[in-house]
């Protein structure tokens, strides 16, 4: 059997296992990555949606290599972001990943226009052909009238629009966004994640969201929560047409089980049920039954089992 077609995949997106990241600050330690476990497949668009200080900016820190794991594995379209040297560091930077970040001030020069913006990535990899890649983007991005305009010049949502033309200019793998609709208002903010819908659509760009906006969910098949430095739930979304042509929108929601069977229940299921302190498992064939601690065992006859 041939090795390769194990090795390709491995490559391609974003793979986390039991990343940890411990700041330490005046003698306290602060565990900000509990052994994170993640994976992210090439040309996935994922939302990590997670509560103020449940780590998602050190993730993302750690993925767009400014910010090194305390332990753990990191990669990220090939790259091991532990091992990683200075050099590997900034043609990582510059060319395997691109970013947008939530101040929208950060992710543009305020004294070039859109167009010459678009253009700098593209000039330092001294890539052939620039105006007519700055110009497709700047049409794909839905914001040619931009072109000449510099940022105060432009809405907020238009300044992201031609910041994600700035981070996708040298064609990278992964695309990272931070509270990329921070800023914006909910009818803007749509606006901005539909086009990074087409950013993956036409350019197979694999885009990882970091938010705290639970409604950032909407816009992207697949989100990620994150607790307390670990990722916890995962929601899957899916449009599902039947035999007659009517469409559906199915909604799955998962938990994650961790290498040594740990599983977080969702705190709305936790607080519904009562449970606290110790559940009572049932094993069937094929499923795990989890049950109040209290409630007297379930027998097959009663009703409550399958
Ligand atoms: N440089 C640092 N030094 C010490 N502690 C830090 C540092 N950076 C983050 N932390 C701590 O790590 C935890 C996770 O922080 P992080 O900024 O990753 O969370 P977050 O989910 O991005 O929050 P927010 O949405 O508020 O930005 C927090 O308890 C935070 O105080």
């Amino acid at each position: 059997m041939s090795t390769a077609v194990l090795e390709v995949p491995a490559q391609a997106g974003i793979h986390c296992r039991d990343l940890v990241r411990i700041f330490v600050t005046e003698g306290l330690e602060v565990q900000a990555l509990q052994g994170l476990n993640l994976t992210v497949d090439a040309g996935e668009v994922v939302a990590v949606v997670g509560a103020s200080g449940s780590g998602k900016s050190t993730l993302l820190s750690i993925l767009s290599g400014l910010d090194r794991a305390t332990g753990g594995t990191a990669r990220v379209a090939g790259h091991d972001l532990l091992a990683m040297g200075r050099k590997e560091r900034v043609r990582y930077q510059r060319h395997t990943v691109g970013f947008v970040w939530q101040q929208t001030a950060r992710n543009l020069l305020p004294y070039l226009t859109g167009a010459q913006n678009v253009a700098v990535p593209l000039a330092i990899s001294r890539a052939p052909g620039r105006d007519a890649r700055v110009r497709e983007l700047l049409d794909l991005l839905e914001v040619s009238h931009c072109a000449d305009r510099l940022p105060a010049q432009m809405s907020g949502g238009e300044q992201q629009r031609v910041a994600i033309a700035v981070a996708v200019a040298n064609g990278p793998r992964v695309l990272f966004a931070d509270e990329p609709t921070g800023e914006l208002d909910e009818a803007t903010s749509v606006q901005v994640l539909e086009m990074m819908r087409a950013v993956n659509a036409e350019l197979g760009t694999t885009i990882l969201i970091v938010t705290h906006d639970p409604a950032v969910s909407d816009h992207v098949a697949r989100t990620v929560q994150i607790r307390d430095g670990r990722t916890s739930t995962e929601v899957l979304r899916r449009t599902e047409t039947d035999a007659y042509g009517a469409q559906r929108h199915v909604v799955e929601e998962f938990a994650v089980l961790d290498r040594v069977g740990r599983l977080q229940l969702p705190p709305d299921v936790v607080a519904q049920l009562g449970l606290r302190d110790r559940v009572r498992l049932g094993l069937e064939t094929d499923h795990v039954t989890v049950w109040p601690d209290g409630t007297s065992r379930p027998t097959a006859d009663d009703g409550r089992t399958p």
